[in-house]
């Protein structure tokens, strides 16, 4: 029997050069065991993703901030205090650094991201001088959130809908936002492309990056292998 996953997209799920691996459509679409997708990105990504795998949205999106399982979605973070940043940071000169019409935080309910092109220090400046966010860097975003939700809050939620104990989920992962999922799943692995607060947090460290190491880690366990 399968344990359920919790499973990261960017940097887990993801070639490096950002595209889904295809071998997610050949592993996850009959994964017997629930497999929650929780990830930085806006909700209706990670909500997409499970429907083009044919599988129920079991989703932790926005870190933590938005969780769906089973039918219904619950909103857990508040972005109020994200936007006093973010309109603070733009006022003294700061670029979200998406672009004109971006779709980065076109959905985005509770929190707001800016691209690692931004000028960090500005941001990491105006949010502390503001209190009440924290900026979570996943290496593909600066994230601007409610230090007060988190993945690993949001997967205890989504077991606990589903029944399932929380300890029963192994968790996959690559950076920081990740480390509360791996604190909370009984098992949990990081990329061998992963920062360091997930190397340090994780209770494995693939020798693979990327999805080679998820992959190689899901084959093992359909095959009933220790990874
Ligand atoms: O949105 C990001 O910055 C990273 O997303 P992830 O949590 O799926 O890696
Ligand atoms: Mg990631």
């Amino acid at each position: 029997m399968v344990p359920p996953l919790a499973l990261d997209i960017d940097g887990t799920l993801t070639t490096p050069d950002g595209r889904v691996d295809p071998r997610v459509f050949e592993l996850l679409p009959d994964w017997e065991a629930p497999v929650a997708l929780a990830t930085g990105k806006a909700f209706p990504y990670p909500v997409a993703l499970a429907g083009f795998l044919g599988r129920d949205a079991t989703v932790i999106a926005e870190n933590g901030g938005v969780v769906h399982v089973g039918d219904e979605t619950t909103i857990l973070g508040d972005s109020a205090a994200a936007c006093a940043v973010i309109e603070t940071f733009l006022e003294r000169g700061g670029d979200l650094g998406w672009g004109g019409d971006e779709t980065v935080n076109r959905w985005r309910e509770t929190e707001v991201a800016v691209s690692v092109d931004a000028d960090e220090a500005l941001l990491r400046e105006v949010a502390a001088a503001a209190g009440g966010v924290e900026v979570v860097d996943t290496g593909y975003a600066f994230h601007v959130k409610s230090p007060d939700v988190n993945k690993g809050d949001g997967l205890v939620r989504v077991a606990d809908a589903l029944g399932v104990d929380p300890s029963a989920f192994v968790a996959i992962g690559d950076s920081e936002n990740d480390v509360s999922t791996f604190e909370v799943a009984g098992d949990s692995y990081a990329v061998a492309n992963a920062d360091e607060a997930a190397t340090a947090a994780a209770d494995v460290v693939l020798e693979a990056g990327y999805m080679d190491g998820t992959a190689a880690v899901l084959e093992a366990l359909r095959a009933g292998q220790d990874p």
